[in-house]
């Protein structure tokens, strides 16, 4: 079935994989919102020298869902990614924008102005109020959306838990090279560690594998994958960049302490409730940033559950300035 494209026989290196794409820690950041729920523009330029400077972060991942982006409007997306790009110029290594949206005909046109702003490359989600049954439908609608920007590398930003797409991964990439020539690449935020394994399989040395379910990361990196994206990037992306460095260097006893202590975090935290609103005031409190509300119909956690929050979080990876 898969004829064209030939199985990975070496190991994925994760420095070296697709050198130019998405590679290493990668930050989905979140968008600042005022108190009264608009976009907070002039938050971003100190919010990129925090991951860079704080984190040390080097890569950044707009209009994900961490990013909210299905509760922005076209004309805010715009806004955000301008904003990003720009202030990121100089300071970040990549600039990936997820231009997904439940119309082709937004998302074809978010692809093109990611292209007018210089976006290192571009992400598309499926869409998932009329969602797409085959893998065949799937392609044609990316396809549809990466030739508006065909000079911008094109990833496939998977993420089921979300979209409610089931469609394997794997048969996504069937030939996908001929359909969309500047395809670079999956986000794959799904936990089917199977599928994820043979898109690193079948997939081209020149494209990005990056892994999206952070408290598994290990799993992911252990299949090949050449990156993560993240949320929790934003707040612990040092440690974690620690933890690819111990995973690199076969130092697996100091790969999985860095991973428990995530997953210790995001088990306490599902437990009392974790959800977009929670994930954001909990950045706003580590960072000093000041990310604002979720927009509606997310909230804020209550002050009692955010401390609660803070509190595991230093008690697991120490101090922080703003606390
Ligand atoms: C479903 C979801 O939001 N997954 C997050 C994870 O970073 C997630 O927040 C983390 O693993 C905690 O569960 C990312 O994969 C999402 C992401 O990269 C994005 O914002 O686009």
């Amino acid at each position: 079935m898969f004829s064209q494209v030939a199985p990975q026989t070496k190991v994925r290196n994760m420095t070296s994989a697709a050198e130019t794409g998405m590679t290493g820690i990668i930050a989905a950041v979140f968008t600042p919102l005022t108190p009264e729920g608009e976009i907070n523009l002039p938050v971003i330029e100190p919010y990129i020298d925090y991951l860079s400077k704080k984190q040390n972060v080097k890569s950044i991942f707009v209009n994900g869902t961490t990013g909210e982006s299905m509760s922005l409007s076209v004309a805010e997306r715009k806004a955000l990614a301008e904003e990003w790009c720009l202030k990121a110029k100089g300071n970040m290594d990549q600039v990936v924008v997820h231009v997904g949206c439940m119309s082709l005909k937004d998302s074809q046109e978010l692809a093109e102005h990611a292209a007018q702003i210089g976006a290192d490359g571009i992400a598309v989600i499926s869409p998932s109020f009329f969602k797409p049954s085959t893998a065949d439908d799937l392609k044609e609608y990316l396809r549809q959306v990466a030739i508006k920007a065909p000079t911008v590398p094109f990833y496939y930003y998977h993420v089921p838990s979300v979209t409610g797409v089931k469609v394997p991964v794997r048969d996504l990439l069937h030939d996908i090279e001929k359909l969309i020539p500047s395809f670079k690449g999956v986000k794959f935020s799904g936990s089917d560690l199977m599928d994820f394994g043979q898109c690193v399989s079948h997939s081209r040395p020149h494209w990005s594998l990056v892994y999206g379910v952070d408290e598994q990361l290990i799993s992911g990196l252990a299949m090949g994958a050449t990156g993560a994206v993240g949320s929790t990037y934003n707040y612990i992306g040092s440690y974690m960049k620690e933890m690819m460095a111990a995973y690199e260097s076969c130092d697996q006893l100091q790969a999985r302490a860095i991973q428990f202590k995530l997953q210790e975090l995001i088990c306490f935290s599902m437990k009392i409730g974790f959800d977009l609103g929670v994930n954001k005031q909990l950045m706003s409190d580590v960072s000093g940033l000041d990310l604002g509300p979720p927009r509606l119909p997310l909230t804020r956690p209550t002050p009692e559950h955010a401390k609660a929050i803070l509190q595991k979080y230093l008690s697991l990876f120490g101090y922080c300035p703003f606390a």
